[in-house]
């Protein structure tokens, strides 16, 4: 066994919860449930998972495409430096890794104009982009602008000092891309404050890839803890000394409860509270935004495009629709598979037909037929996936980010944690594991935890 101490980003002890931390119930097995089991476990304090689904991990989901690793949902570990928790757990696990090898290079393909992009075409692609737009949005806030839709802010700039008309309009399918994509949301149903000057869009992006999917981090983190798998959680009722949490022929009893849901599960009521949470909390989880981002992989028997051009491994696409933003196409590497990135606004043409769309795609990019098809075809319908609703969380245009901190709010004996549920890093799965530490922080009454890891099997 490896054992290291973790904490949230801050030795701070969070406020207690009210009575003594006998017995914990944590609703959900992603990688926030995962982690308060694995600190609460650790630390010898009694602790039950109990898990809708018939598998742990949440929104972090491995499978096979054509026998090959494929995430369905989180694929990288975004931000890897600074103290980030989840590398620091990856490390710690032996979980290995590699640097996301796309690197700078990018390839381009226009389907309504049925060509590639020429390198000169392309020079605005990149996060860069966004580097003049927020620097002139924080300016206007400042002076005392209003939050506004990312979807305004970049039509306004585009208008005033956009490229020529073609240029235009790919630029917009950009910016929409990389906005959806880390917001999962629609452009015009984002915050230009959150997106643009808070957000993802503020340092270089720097990402390794789990060799093995996430499963390989999951796995180890759930060790030693005790997790029930097909327990939907219906009813959480609190009272002075306790908490019980029922499902339809179950029931599980505890000093405190740690609810880590999905934002789009709680939105949906899916669990009652007994009594009802606050109406501020109802309030706060009504307005936070709740997306959708989606992926489709094609598997081939041979990784054909790498000898084309090693510049198809990683792309962006068009779409001849202006109004849908932008796809990006990704190959780690590491078998022949291309995934696809769906924004919020290209999934409905996407979901017509997946592999007819993928391929199209992959046509355009290679410049012809393909010289064979796919063996495999997954796409992911995260917005439909009732223990999700949607795929993470993001500020709606004039809201805050200090929702989701009010999210992460205790009510009672009640812990809340997930994705949603933290200010600096929401939407990520290195935020969801902080709010996971947060909470076992809270329980354990200390400023950091243990966490182990189980023997690496070589
Ligand atoms: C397509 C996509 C791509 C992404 N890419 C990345 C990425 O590359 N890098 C990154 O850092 N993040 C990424 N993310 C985000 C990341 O996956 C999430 O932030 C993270 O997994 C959330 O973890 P969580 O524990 O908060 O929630 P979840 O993983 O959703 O865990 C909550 C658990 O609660 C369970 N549950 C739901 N309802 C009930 C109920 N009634 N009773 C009991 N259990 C219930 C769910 O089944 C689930 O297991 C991506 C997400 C998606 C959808």
């Amino acid at each position: 066994m490896a054992r290291r101490s973790f904490d949230d980003g801050s030795s701070a002890v969070p406020p207690a919860l009210p009575g003594e931390v006998e017995r914990v119930v944590v609703v959900g097995a992603g990688i926030a449930g995962l982690t308060v089991a694995n600190a609460l476990t650790s630390a010898g304090v009694d602790c039950v998972v109990v898990e809708a689904r018939d598998r742990i991990g949440g929104r972090l989901h491995t499978v096979e495409v054509g026998g090959h690793v494929a995430d369905l949902g989180g694929a990288w570990i975004h931000h890897p430096e600074d103290g980030n928790v989840l590398a620091g757990w990856v490390d710690l696990a032996g979980v290995p890794w590699i640097v996301d090898p796309t690197g700078t290079r990018f390839t381009g393909a226009d389907l309504g104009e049925h060509r590639r992009l020429s390198d000169a075409e392309l020079e605005h692609v990149g996060y860069g982009v966004f580097d003049p737009l927020g620097q002139a949005f924080a300016a206007e806030l400042a002076a005392g602008g209003r939050d506004r839709s990312v979807a305004a802010v970049v039509d306004e700039y585009l208008a005033t000092y956009g490229p020529e008309d073609g240029e235009r309009e790919r630029l917009r399918q950009l910016m929409a891309a990389a906005v959806e994509q880390d917001g999962a949301g629609p452009l015009d149903g984002i915050s230009a404050r959150w997106a643009l000057t808070e957000d993802m869009f503020v340092g270089d992006v720097v990402d390794n890839v789990p060799i093995g999917g996430y499963r390989t981090v999951l796995a180890p983190l759930a060790g030693a803890s005790e997790v029930r798998l097909r327990r939907p959680v219906r009813r959480i009722t609190q009272t002075a000394t306790g908490v019980q949490v029922d499902g339809d022929d179950w029931s599980e009893s505890g000093s405190h409860v740690v609810v880590t849901v999905p934002l789009g599960v709680l939105k949906a009521g899916a669990i009652a509270f007994s009594p009802p949470l606050p109406a501020e909390r109802s309030e706060v989880i009504d307005r936070t935004g709740f997306g959708t981002m989606e992926k489709v992989f094609l598997a081939f028997e041979e990784p054909f495009w790498r000898a084309a051009d090693p510049g198809l491994s990683h792309a962006v696409i068009y779409p001849a629709d202006r109004a849908q933003a932008a796809t990006w196409t990704w190959d780690f590497g590491l078998a022949p598979v291309m995934m696809f990135l769906v924004a919020h606004s290209a999934v409905e043409a996407m979901r017509r037909d997946p592999r007819a769309w993928a391929v199209e795609q992959l046509e355009a990019l290679y410049g012809g037929p393909l010289p064979a098809g796919p063996v495999d075809v997954r796409a992911t319908d995260w917005a439909h996936d009732e223990r999700a609703l949607g795929a993470y969380a993001h500020v709606r245009p004039g809201e805050s980010s200090a929702d989701f901190a009010l999210l992460g709010e205790p009510v009672g004996r009640i812990a809340f944690a997930g994705e949603h549920t933290t200010v600096g890093r929401a939407g990520y799965a290195d935020g969801a594991m902080e709010t996971g530490l947060r909470e076992a922080k809270r329980l354990l009454r200390r400023g950091s935890v243990e966490l182990t890891a189980p023997d690496v099997v070589s």
